[in-house]
């Protein structure tokens, strides 16, 4: 990695995330919160704040609700992160997040965001077009708002390729299916997202094994399928691993794929091979599953983390 190597990450919908701690969280009955959090984020916004953490020169865009602005503010200030959202009318969402520390799982009700007028989309547009100036690096990450057409991804994706660019893609449903077929050099679904896109349930390692080679043939560099606790597989031209992630202590499971993708762009950097890149992906989320909001711990946990996980060539697993 070269110390002027400068990644941007986009959010259509950032959000502010309010964590509640809800221990034996139930539905349809009172429950009672037993800690809260509040935190700026949004799959690109996250991945910044875990790449800030780790050195690369970062900048972050995206469309941001001018009225509740401050917390993002704050996070870009702390981490370094060069601040470069469209502003527009309106309060970003704030999207909850229940963690249930007893039955050890998270309940996310995310909201639909605020809906862009058409020159919005142009100075976001405008903003894409002077950061590729000096950006090496674009990941478009998370839910698209109501307005923005779902080719989105797509056309970005093939603009950014055009210019040379490495594109990560993370997102789901229709922006999703139209943007994979255009090249983006990494993406990172988690098994929901990938049978959603191959419109069939995955059952166990060979079928998603499968399914994520089909999408390295349609020419995707590198994809990388999570799937929680079990761990994930990445997949490129010429190999596939799966990396198991050891048991830990997990604070909250928001935010583990998105410093997934932030792992997989300073492996890369790094020029790691895939095994390092499944390595230090996962070891990045682990990071993110024993700290609340977009932080990691210092590097040396992160790198005691990484030496834990298991990483297995594919084909002696599926
Ligand atoms: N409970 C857990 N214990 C250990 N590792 C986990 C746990 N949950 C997630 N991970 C790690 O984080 C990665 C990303 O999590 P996942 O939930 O699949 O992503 P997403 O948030 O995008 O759905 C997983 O592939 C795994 O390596
Ligand atoms: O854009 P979406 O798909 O609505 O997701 C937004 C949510 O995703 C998050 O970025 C977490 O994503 P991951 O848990 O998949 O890493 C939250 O911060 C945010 O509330």
């Amino acid at each position: 990695m070269t110390n002027s190597t400068k990644i941007a990450t986009l959010s259509l919908n950032p959000a502010i995330d309010q964590t509640a701690r809800v221990p034996e969280f139930t539905a349809g009955r009172v429950n009672r919160v037993e800690q809260e959090q509040s935190d700026a984020g949004g799959k690109g916004v996250n991945v910044a704040s875990f790449l800030a953490d780790f050195g690369p020169r970062v900048a972050a865009t995206g469309l941001l609700g001018a009225a509740n602005a401050e917390p993002f503010v704050a996070l870009f200030a702390r981490k370094g992160i060069e601040d470069r959202f469209v502003r527009l009318p309106g309060r970003t969402r704030v999207n909850v997040k229940i963690v249930d520390p007893i039955l050890d799982q998270v309940t996310d009700i995310n909201f639909p965001g605020l809906e862009p007028h058409p020159d919005d989309l142009l100075r976001l547009t405008e903003t894409i077009d002077s950061l590729c100036a000096d950006t090496d690096w674009f990941v478009l990450s998370g839910s698209v708002p109501a307005g923005v057409h779902a080719t989105i991804y797509a056309e970005l994706v093939t603009r950014l390729k055009a210019r040379g660019k490495q594109v990560v893609l993370d997102a789901s449903g229709a922006p999703f299916a139209e943007a994979v077929g255009r090249g983006p050099d990494i993406i990172k679904p988690n098994i929901e997202e990938l049978s959603e896109l191959v419109g069939r349930p995955l059952k166990g390692r060979a079928e998603v094994l499968a399914a994520a080679r089909s999408l390295v043939e349609q020419g995707v560099g590198l994809v990388a399928v999570s799937m929680g606790a079990a761990g994930a597989l990445f997949v490129e031209r010429d190999g596939a691993v799966f990396a198991t992630p050891p048991a830990v202590k997990v604070k909250s499971t928001v935010g583990a794929g998105d410093a997934m993708v932030a792992g997989l762009v300073v492996g890369t950097l790094h020029g790691l091979d895939l095994a390092g890149r499944a390595r230090l992906a996962t070891a990045f989320s682990l990071g993110a599953l024993c700290e609340l909001g977009p932080n990691l711990p210092g590097a040396e946990v992160v790198e005691s983390f990484a030496a834990r996980v298991q990483v297995s060539a594919l084909d002696a697993v599926a």
